[in-house]
């Protein structure tokens, strides 16, 4: 009998201590496509869905350590990298991405859903600089957008485009709420990124589903395009199943089922 090759997606983030984003919500996500998840830790944070209210940080010599030892025995299809904090997180771990040969799905965390901001005052050029090379696919929301782009209050279209133009391979600029207005751009091209909209209130961790499930997807062997428009389409799912007795924030979303299944006994 031949076994088939599980898929593996590494996610290079952050801990959230709330359990719907970040580390724990990109597992969740990855694991709800039948895709297994590593992880490598870059920071921690104490957060609920109310906000963040602290964070440690791990030293880069760690980061390394930890990648290094993943890639060393288990290896990746696709990789996501989320919450990398400093500068110098993002540049050894663009160094060590650039020789992976594999799909790298950059969500450059900076802005939560709750409005926290998670990125210290010196990454943005480190990430246009050296993580836009190795990005097969950007996915940040329309603040975080603004910010990598330097043109503040741009439409979604021009966003996506201009993150390419400055050497992004794709990129997918999200827009949360109701309204979406999502759009993606590649060289051979820009769509806007149909979806439903979902008033349930329940949308803390959407853009790190929603970019764990591209990185899952790719690993599938997905095309970039079709990706994106499958992921866009799971995270709405996961805001309009979201988990509204969780928290008395902005709610974590579900990709689990988990507030649709019967209890055990
Ligand atoms: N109200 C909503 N209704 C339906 N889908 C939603 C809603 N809010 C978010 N989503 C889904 O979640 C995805 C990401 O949304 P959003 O722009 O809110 O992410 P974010 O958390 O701000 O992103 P990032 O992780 O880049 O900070 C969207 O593309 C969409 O699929
Ligand atoms: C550690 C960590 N990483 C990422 C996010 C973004 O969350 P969201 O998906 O709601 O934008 C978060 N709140 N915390």
């Amino acid at each position: 009998m031949t076994v088939a090759r599980t898929r593996v997606a590494l996610t290079i983030g952050s801990s959230d201590s709330g359990g719907g984003a970040g580390i724990q919500g990109d597992i969740k996500a990855m694991a709800s496509v039948g895709c297994y998840a590593a992880t490598v830790l870059v920071g921690v944070t104490a957060q609920n869905t109310t906000g963040v209210t602290g964070r440690f940080t791990v030293p880069v010599d760690f980061v390394v350590a930890q990648l290094d030892t993943v890639l060393a025995d288990i290896g990746v299809d696709a990789v996501k990298v989320g919450m990398t904090w400093s500068a110098a997180h993002v540049e050894v771990v663009a160094q060590k991405l650039s020789t992976a040969g594999v799909p790298v799905v950059v969500d450059p965390v900076m802005v939560t859903a709750a409005g926290a901001s998670l990125a210290g005052d010196d990454i943005v050029g480190e990430v246009r600089r050296r993580l836009f090379p190795v990005a097969t696919v950007m996915t940040p929301n329309r603040a975080e957008a603004e910010l990598l782009t330097g043109i503040p209050g741009a439409p979604p279209r021009e966003l996506a485009e201009r993150l390419v133009a400055l050497g992004a391979r794709a990129a997918v600029v999200t827009c949360g709420g109701a309204d979406g207005g999502e759009w993606f751009a590649d060289g051979a091209g820009a769509f806007a990124v149909p979806r439903p909209g979902h008033r349930t209130g329940a949308e803390h961790g959407a853009g790190c589903a929603h970019s764990a499930l591209v990185t899952a997807l790719l690993a599938h062997g997905l095309s970039t395009r079709d990706a994106v428009v499958r992921a866009t389409e799971l995270a709405a799912d996961g805001v309009r199943d979201g988990l509204v007795t969780v928290g008395r924030g902005v709610h974590p979303v579900d990709l689990l089922a988990l507030g649709h299944r019967s209890p055990p006994v």
